[in-house]
C-alpha cells in the first residue's frame, strides 16, 4: 500500500537511535532533544490515525514544559482539547520504540486493526511548538509524519501548550468554543476579563500592576502579543522574558515552587504581586514578600481556594443550585483541604497525580475546580451549568442581584480555558477576582495558613516496587512500609506523609507535612530512610536536613 511505503521511505529521514526505549509518561515523552526526532515523526503518524479514528482534528505540541532547554518532548491532544486517551498512550509507546521499517509498519497496522480505522477517512492535525532551539526541527518531523499518512496539517508555530489545546477544541466544536486563531483566543479571554472587572471600581492604578516571570519562554512572548487586547486594564510587567536568560534556568513556576524563593536577579518589592509561568505556560504560582522580607508562595491550592470561594459566592447570589467540587492530589496542603471541606463546606476529591486524572474527576460535577499544588489547573463547567447560567442572564423575572451574579459567572466561563490548565487564562481570572473583591495578595494569602511541608526524592534500584492505593496516599508494597510510615507520622503533630514513584523521573517522591518546619523536615527524612531501607535504596543513605536548611541545593532534597 502506498501509505506504508511512504512511511518506510520518510522514516529513514527520522532514524531511531538503536536500543533507545522511551515511555509515554505523565505528560507525554520527555528527554534530551537529540533523541526525539523519530518520536516526533511517529507521533505525527499516530495523531493522523487518531484523527481518522475520531473523525476530528488532533493536536501535537512540541514542548518539554519546565525541563531544561536541552530537553524536549511531545504532548498529544484529543478532540475536545483534553490529553490523549490512555489506550492511545500505549500505542504511542509502541510506535516510539518500534524498530525501523517493518516493525514500524507492523505497529501502525496493529493500531489500524485494533481500532478498526478506515484509512480512507480524512485526517487533520494541528501542530504547535515552544521556544526551545530544538523545537523547530522536531515540529517539522511531526508534520512529515502526518503527511506520510496523507493527513492535513496546520502549523500554529510558536504557541503555549494551552493555546494549542484551545485551538483543537474550537476547531472540533465548529467555533462554538471560540475561533481557532491566536487572535480569537486573545479576544475571547481579554473581552471576558474586561467585562469581569467593569465594576471593580476600587482597583487603583497601583493595584493594576502585575509582575510576571515568563520563565524565559513562550509565555513571555505571548503576553506581549496579548497586551493590546487588554486596553490598559491590567499592567503586565514581564521579566525573564527570554531576551537574555535561558529557558527555565533559575526562573519559572517550577523553580519558585521547589526552591520556595523568587527567581534571582529580580528585586521583589513588598506590596507588589508577582507570578511565574512555566516553560510552556500551563502552570502558574503567585508570590510576594512581606515587610520583613519573608517570601510567601500562593500555589495551586491557594488558587483553587480563591476561585472556588468566588464561584460559590456567585452561585449563592445567583440562587443557582449547582454542585461544585474541588479536585486535588495528595500533594495538596492539608490546611487547604480542611479549609475547603470544613469552612467552605465544599466537596473535595483527591485523585492520583497527573492532570488527566484531575480533569477526569472534575467532569463529574456541575462545576469542577481542579489544581495540582504546583499550579496546574483550571475549572470545568458542565453543559447543564453553562445553560442554567446563560438562561439566568436572559431571565426577565430574575432580580438584579441574581442577574448580575449570572453575568459574572458567564464572563468567568469565558475567561477560563476549560481544555487544560493555562497560565494566561488562570492569571486573568485570578486578577479579575482580586479586583472584584478589592483583595490584596496578602489578604488572599491569609485565607488559611499552609502547614509547613517538605518534599524529598529517594533513589531506588526499581521504583516500581512501590505500589500505592487510595489515590497514592498509602502504599501496599513493599510489605510493612506503610506500617512504618504510620508510626513515624504519629510522632509528629498534624503529621501526614506519603510516598509514590514519580511518573516523570527515576525517583521515589516523599512528601511530609507537620505543625512546624522542623517537624515536617524530620518526618520527611525519617520516611525517606524507611523507603531507602525497605524499597532498595541506592547510593548514599538520606541524611537529616539541617535545622536552618532553607535552600534546596542538596541532591536528596527537591520537589517537582
Ligand atoms: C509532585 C509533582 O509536582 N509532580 C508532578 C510531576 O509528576 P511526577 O509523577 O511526580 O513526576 O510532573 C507531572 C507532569 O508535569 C505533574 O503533573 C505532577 O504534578
Ligand atoms: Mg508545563
Amino acid at each position: 500500500m502506498d501509505h506504508f511505503q511512504e512511511v518506510i521511505k520518510q522514516s529513514t529521514h527520522h532514524p531511531k537511535p538503536p536500543g533507545l526505549v522511551l515511555q509515554y509518561g505523565t505528560a507525554g515523552f520527555r528527554t534530551n532533544a537529540k533523541h526525539l526526532n523519530h518520536v516526533m515523526f511517529r507521533m505525527g503518524l499516530m495523531a493522523t490515525l487518531r484523527s481518522k479514528k475520531t473523525q476530528a482534528t488532533i493536536g501535537v505540541m512540541v514542548t518539554a514544559s519546565h525541563n531544561p532547554e536541552e530537553d524536549n518532548g511531545v504532548k498529544v491532544i484529543d478532540p475536545m482539547g483534553e490529553m490523549v486517551t490512555q489506550t492511545w498512550e500505549c500505542y504511542a509507546t509502541r510506535l516510539a520504540n518500534a524498530e525501523e521499517d517493518t516493525d514500524l509498519v507492523t505497529a501502525v497496522k496493529d493500531i489500524i486493526q485494533k481500532e478498526n480505522i478506515d484509512m480512507s477517512q480524512k485526517a487533520s492535525v494541528f501542530v504547535g511548538k515552544d521556544t526551545r532551539s530544538s523545537s523547530a526541527a522536531l515540529s517539522q518531523a511531526v508534520l512529515s509524519g502526518v503527511t506520510a499518512l496523507g493527513g492535513l496539517t496546520k502549523d500554529y508555530g510558536l504557541v503555549t501548550t494551552p493555546q494549542l489545546h484551545y485551538m483543537v477544541c474550537c476547531q472540533n466544536t465548529h467555533g462554538k468554543y471560540g475561533e481557532p486563531t491566536i487572535e480569537g483566543y486573545y479576544r475571547k479571554l481579554c473581552q471576558a476579563f474586561i467585562q469581569l472587572i467593569k465594576n471593580a471600581s476600587s482597583w487603583t492604578d497601583d493595584q493594576k500592576q502585575l509582575w510576571v516571570d515568563g520563565a524565559n519562554g513562550i509565555g513571555a512572548l505571548k503576553l506581549r502579543e496579548m497586551e493590546s487586547h487588554l486596553n490598559n486594564k491590567l499592567q503586565i510587567c514581564v521579566f525573564n522574558d527570554g531576551n537574555t536568560g535561558k529557558l527555565n534556568h533559575q526562573c519559572g513556576a517550577d523553580f519558585v515552587k521547589v526552591q520556595q524563593k523568587p527567581p534571582p536577579g529580580i528585586t521583589v518589592n513588598p506590596d507588589q504581586r508577582y507570578c511565574s509561568f512555566d516553560g510552556d505556560a500551563d502552570r502558574i504560582v503567585y508570590y510576594y514578600t512581606d515587610s520583613k522580607g519573608r517570601f510567601h508562595l500562593l500555589d495551586g491550592d491557594k488558587i483553587a481556594t480563591l476561585i472556588s470561594t468566588f464561584l460559590k459566592e456567585l452561585l449563592t447570589q445567583a440562587g443557582l443550585d449547582l454542585n461544585m467540587a474541588v479536585v486535588q492530589t495528595a500533594y495538596a496542603n492539608g490546611s487547604s483541604t480542611v479549609y475547603l471541606e470544613e469552612t467552605m463546606k465544599l466537596i473535595v476529591k483527591c485523585t492520583k497525580t497527573g492532570v488527566k486524572h484531575l480533569h477526569h474527576a472534575a467532569q463529574d460535577f456541575d462545576i469542577g475546580v481542579y489544581f495540582e499544588a504546583n499550579g496546574h489547573g483550571t475549572v470545568l463547567f458542565s453543559k447543564t451549568a453553562e445553560e442554567k447560567i446563560q438562561q439566568l442572564t436572559e431571565d426577565l423575572n430574575a432580580s438584579d442581584d441574581s442577574k448580575k451574579a449570572a453575568q459574572l459567572l458567564q464572563n468567568t466561563i469565558n475567561v477560563i480555558n476549560q481544555t487544560v490548565g493555562d497560565s494566561i487564562s488562570d492569571m486573568l481570572l485570578i486578577e479579575a477576582i482580586l479586583a472584584i473583591k478589592g483583595m490584596t495578595v496578602q489578604q488572599w494569602d491569609s485565607i488559611y495558613s499552609d502547614l509547613p511541608n517538605r518534599q524529598l526524592k529517594v533513589k531506588v534500584s526499581d521504583r516500581r516496587v512501590i505500589e500505592t492505593i487510595d489515590a497514592e496516599r498509602r502504599t501496599m508494597s513493599p510489605a510493612g512500609l506503610q506500617k512504618v510510615i504510620d508510626n513515624l507520622v504519629k510522632k509528629h503533630k498534624q503529621g501526614r506523609s506519603f510516598v509514590r514513584p514519580s511518573g516523570t523521573e527515576d525517583v521515589v517522591r516523599v512528601y511530609a507535612e507537620a505543625e512546624t518546619q522542623e517537624s515536617a523536615d524530620s518526618l520527611a527524612h525519617e520516611v525517606s530512610l524507611a523507603v531507602y531501607q525497605r524499597a532498595g535504596g541506592v547510593g548514599e543513605e538520606p541524611k537529616p536536613l539541617h535545622k536552618t536548611h532553607n535552600c534546596l541545593q542538596d541532591t536528596c532534597i527537591s520537589s517537582h
